[in-house]
């Protein structure tokens, strides 16, 4: 990178939902995508004149079809890809209506805490699998 130039990271909504046996809810992402076949908690970019919540609000209903009733900050982090600098915006959702679905195609699954470290998911989710773990005491 030219010292010149400085590198815009894109401001992410991810929302770790839990349902009441304590699991939590991943889809995988499309082969076109960034990070493409990675698992991931749900979200999207924040749009111009959103806030985190509502972009939350926003991707939820569109990717998986729930409505978010009640959700709280969990962790930041800022990562970069090289290709690409993201700052994640995670909120722990703990209630929703509906029944979340993949709505564009893309898998999707009920995972216990203990069985996130399974799945391959992008570099900069490593803490957030971490901290999940820690604080269900394993
Ligand atoms: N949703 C989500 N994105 C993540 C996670 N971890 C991670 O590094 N990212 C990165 C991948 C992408 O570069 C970016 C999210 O972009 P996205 O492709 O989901 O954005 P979007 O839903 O608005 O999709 P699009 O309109 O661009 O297709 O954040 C995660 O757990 N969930
Ligand atoms: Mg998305």
């Amino acid at each position: 990178m030219r010292s010149d130039t400085v590198k815009k990271s894109v401001l992410v909504a991810v929302g770790v939902i839990e349902n009441t046996e304590g699991e939590i809810f991943i889809c995988r992402r499309g082969a076109g995508q960034h990070q493409a076949n990675k698992w991931e908690f749900p979200g999207g970019k924040v749009e111009a004149g959103e806030t985190v919540a509502q972009a939350l609000a926003r991707e939820l209903a569109e990717e998986i079809g729930i409505r978010v009733t009640d959700c709280h900050s969990f962790m930041r982090i800022e990562h970069d890809y090289g290709d690409k600098q993201v700052t994640l915006d995670i909120r722990k959702v703990t209630a929703f209506t509906g029944e979340p679905h993949g709505l564009e195609g893309q898998p999707s699954r009920w995972v216990p805490v203990t069985e996130l470290h399974s799945y391959d998911f992008p570099a900069a989710n490593s803490p957030i699998v971490n901290k999940l773990q820690t604080e269900a005491g394993h």
